[in-house]
């Protein structure tokens, strides 16, 4: 790690892991990744998110979910639940009816997943952000027991990276200038 900029250094670094193994980080550990998206950028501070923990057979109740809302295929949903030793729902809990729109809130509760991954990753384990068409049923916001106004981002998938995955990801390299454009004080003429 370039200890003068860890930041960009896990940003650099940072990649998924589709398969991971059986170990995950601790109540502990997560506690502290969480308690540092204390600076997360956040209009009035609502802190409009939280996080669900599922270990064990807890997981099982995100693949009971899955299965109902889809009407069937439990074994497969069942294992896709459990495909890491620890799942992550990622929860908006918006303020309705506040100032600050709740597009704005969903932007900071995707602002903590983003950057609770990269923490993640910074501290050596996998995660892989997954979402899907039953993300947003019914069926899966009860096996979540969220409240009517809550709503997923997802699930970060999270455990130890294996041996032959430890090593960077190959990136198609990014052009800034596509991504950076500017402005110029007046708009161009238009056409004489
Ligand atoms: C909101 C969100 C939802 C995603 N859902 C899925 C998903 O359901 N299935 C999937 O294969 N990848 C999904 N991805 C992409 C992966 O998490 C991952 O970013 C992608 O495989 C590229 O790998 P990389 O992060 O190493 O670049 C999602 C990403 C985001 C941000």
């Amino acid at each position: 790690m370039n200890e003068s900029a860890p930041a960009a250094a896990a940003v650099r670094d940072r990649r998924s892991h589709s398969k991971v193994t059986d170990t995950a980080p601790s109540r502990a550990e997560l506690r502290d990744l969480i308690a540092a998206l204390a600076s997360i950028a956040d209009h009035s501070g609502l802190r409009p998110w939280r996080i669900i923990e599922m270990r064990g057979d807890a997981r099982l109740r995100l693949g009971e979910g899955l299965a109902a809302a889809a009407g069937g295929k439990r074994e497969k949903y069942l294992a896709k639940a459990t495909r890491a030793p620890l799942v992550l729902a990622l929860v908006v809990s918006p303020r309705l009816k506040h100032k600050v729109p709740v597009w704005e809130q969903e932007a900071v509760a995707s602002g903590v997943a983003h950057t609770l991954g990269l923490l993640l990753h910074e501290a050596g384990w996998g995660t892989f952000w997954r979402t899907g068409s039953l993300t947003r049923t019914p069926e899966v916001h009860a096996a979540h027991e969220l409240s009517p106004d809550e709503y997923l981002l997802g699930w970060l998938y999270v455990g130890g990276v294996p041996e032959r995955d430890r090593k960077p990801k190959p990136r198609k390299p990014l052009d800034p200038d596509r991504y950076l454009t500017e402005l110029e004080p007046s708009a161009p003429a238009g056409p004489q």
